[in-house]
């Protein structure tokens, strides 16, 4: 094929990108620049302001308008002959269907989250179009590329459990695990004593974005006009106060939390979080631990009146680095034990005012060590081995795929940038092989069936609306319609569903069917539940042989839970 030929065929590709983030915007600069012709941009978020330092494509003027249209529209000034659309949406839109991935010759995935991208994952697949998958931390960056039946999906290899990507309306309105109130409170350190960062914003969010899918409603809390907190700095404002711990301690867990409370459509489905004011705090306890006694029980969990004493001991010693170097701006350093004590008084302190459970300062030191900032340089890097791997998709040169990785530090031969070629599917991946079996230790006297739906089904393995029928009883006890709600409050065993029953969830959207052997452990409580992706015919032939012995059925089966293999699978991080 002559150079000519071959660009002619870049042209003629219809792509479809998924986020015009850090890496999309980079993405869609190096499509149009390679001469991609015909490329759909969908993103569901509005442009924040923290987003200009990397996201090219933004500029100020279009704060608070849709990523996916600006995108569009800017791409399309410095190349008029692409035809770049858009769509402001999620991807889990049902319009996003199974036709609609088939209309293209190939996908990229420009994402942040497992959750949408496992769904792209399982379009494509469905779809049978390739994806370029990719993803940046730090200075850590991949790309991989699926194709169906020829390489690795992005489910094929279990991945740590660790969600590393926070939004930032969550993180300032509506933290719902501890590891929020941990990256909450490094920005709070920042604000009052280290530089001051656009995405340290610890005050309530005054546009009251809602929830982890980044939906806007724009509403405002109630007397916002008169009552909004000042838009000062932080910092300026406990300078202000002359650091006083008591009136920072009120300002940030009374007054902000009062006022977040206002935003009622925050608390419709969620608990409402109780402000805490500093001598409320204190008379929770009578003795609490002072801020050296408390150091040295970093592995027990402080109170809540052990954590305002902290904290106030913590501001005191921190402002007097302050005062004696006035320019002074401290960074966090989880091994200063000023520092460390102070974000993990913070933390517990936010924790409890959202009913969070709270956690030791060794536990809190671990997590806040771990957030890793988005750099822009490791996303144009990705964004470049994509229409790498792209051009190869648009040849038909499959074999010579790679999956390309960006490390922080050279590897034992000296380089920063490594590649391999992608693995084979896994036979025994539950989305991708013909064997889709999970198999799921619950205890069926406890679990519900909205238990199921939800957590399991929904939340872990990531089905959008899945119908579920036992085997056994050819009995439909979750419906996707609807038409099973009565149901759902139904202990399994009610249902007789016990160990042994096999489930057939099959989700509409995804076009993904998949068998889940239920497995009973008596000593799960409520929803509680262990997945296994695969079980070896040993562990089966164990079981049958427990199973043999107690016909009863009262055994403990303490499944074998595999560990999560560690990959090279990076995930986009927010902090
Ligand atoms: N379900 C989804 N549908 C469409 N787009 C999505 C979906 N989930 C995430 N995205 C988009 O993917 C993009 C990922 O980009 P990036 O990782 O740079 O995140 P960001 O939110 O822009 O920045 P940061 O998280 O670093 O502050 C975001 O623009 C986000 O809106
Ligand atoms: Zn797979």
């Amino acid at each position: 094929m002559t150079w000519k030929e071959k660009h002619q065929k870049i042209q003629e590709q219809k792509l479809l990108v998924v986020g015009a983030g850090g890496i999309g915007c980079e993405l869609l600069k190096n499509l149009a620049a390679t001469g991609f012709r015909k490329v759909h941009v969908i993103d569901l978020d509005t442009i924040d302001i923290s987003n200009l330092n990397r996201q090219f494509l933004f500029r100020k003027e279009h704060v608070s308008c849709s990523k996916a249209e600006v995108a569009t529209r800017v791409v399309k000034q410095f190349c008029p002959a692409i035809d770049l659309t858009y769509d402001h949406d999620s991807i889990f839109e049902e319009k996003f269907n199974i036709d609609f991935f088939k209309s293209f010759d190939f996908v990229m995935n420009a994402l942040d989250n497992r959750k949408a991208r496992n769904h792209v994952n399982r379009m494509c697949h469905a779809a049978r179009r390739p994806l370029i998958e990719s993803g940046s931390a730090g200075y850590f960056g991949q790309v991989s590329v699926i194709i169906r039946e020829k390489t690795e999906c992005y489910e094929c290899v279990e991945k740590p459990a660790q969600q590393k990507t926070f939004p930032g309306c969550t993180i300032r309105n509506t933290p719902s695990e501890h590891i929020h109130c941990t990256v909450w409170a490094k920005h709070v350190f920042n604000q009052l004593f280290g530089e001051v960062d656009i995405d340290d914003d610890v005050s309530p969010d005054m546009k009251a974005e809602d929830g982890e899918n980044g939906d806007q409603n724009g509403e405002k809390a109630p007397d916002s006009e008169t009552e909004e907190p000042a838009p000062i700095g932080t910092r300026q404002w406990a300078e202000g106060v002359d650091f006083d711990p008591q009136q920072v301690f009120d300002k940030l867990f009374q007054l902000d939390i009062e006022y977040l409370c206002k935003m009622e459509h925050l608390w419709k489905q969620r608990k409402q979080p109780t402000p805490i004011a500093y001598s409320t705090a204190l008379e929770t306890e009578p003795t609490p631990l002072s801020y050296q006694n408390a150091l040295k029980n970093d592995t027990s969990v402080w109170t809540l009146s052990t954590c305002a004493q902290v904290f106030a001991d913590c501001v005191k010693q921190l402002r007097e680095q302050i005062r004696a170097q006035p320019d002074l701006r401290l960074s966090f350093e989880k091994d200063e034990p000023t520092i460390m004590a102070f974000v993990a008084a913070v933390a517990n302190i936010r924790a409890t005012i959202f009913s969070i459970g709270t956690k030791s300062m060794f536990e809190i030191k671990a997590m806040a060590g771990n957030i890793i900032p988005a750099i822009a340089a490791t996303n144009a890097i990705v964004a470049g081995m994509m229409v790498t791997e792209a051009i190869k998709l648009v040849h038909g040169e499959h074999e010579k795929a790679r999956n390309a990785f960006i490390r922080n530090q050279p590897n034992p031969r000296g380089k920063i940038f490594a590649d391999e070629p992608p693995a084979p599917p896994n036979p025994k991946c539950y989305v991708c092989s013909e064997t889709r079996e999970v198999f799921i230790y619950v205890n069926p006297t406890q679990m519900t069936v909205s238990g199921l739906c939800e957590k399991v089904l929904k939340s872990e393995l990531n089905m959008l609306d899945p119908d579920v029928m036992d085997n056994a009883s050819s009995r439909i006890i979750i419906s996707s319609d609807g038409d099973t709600d009565d149901l759902l409050k139904k202990k399994l065993s009610e249902l007789a569903i016990e160990d042994g029953a096999i489930l057939s969830c099959d989700d509409f959207q995804q076009d993904m069917v998949l068998k889940l052997f239920i497995r009973r452990q008596n000593d799960l409580k409520g929803d509680e539940f262990k997945i296994l992706r695969e079980e070896t015919d040993g562990e089966k032939e164990k079981e049958e042989d427990k199973r043999k012995r107690k016909p009863d059925g009262e055994e403990d089966v303490e499944p074998e839970v595999k560990r999560p293999k560690i990959v090279d699978q990076v995930e986009v991080c927010a902090e």
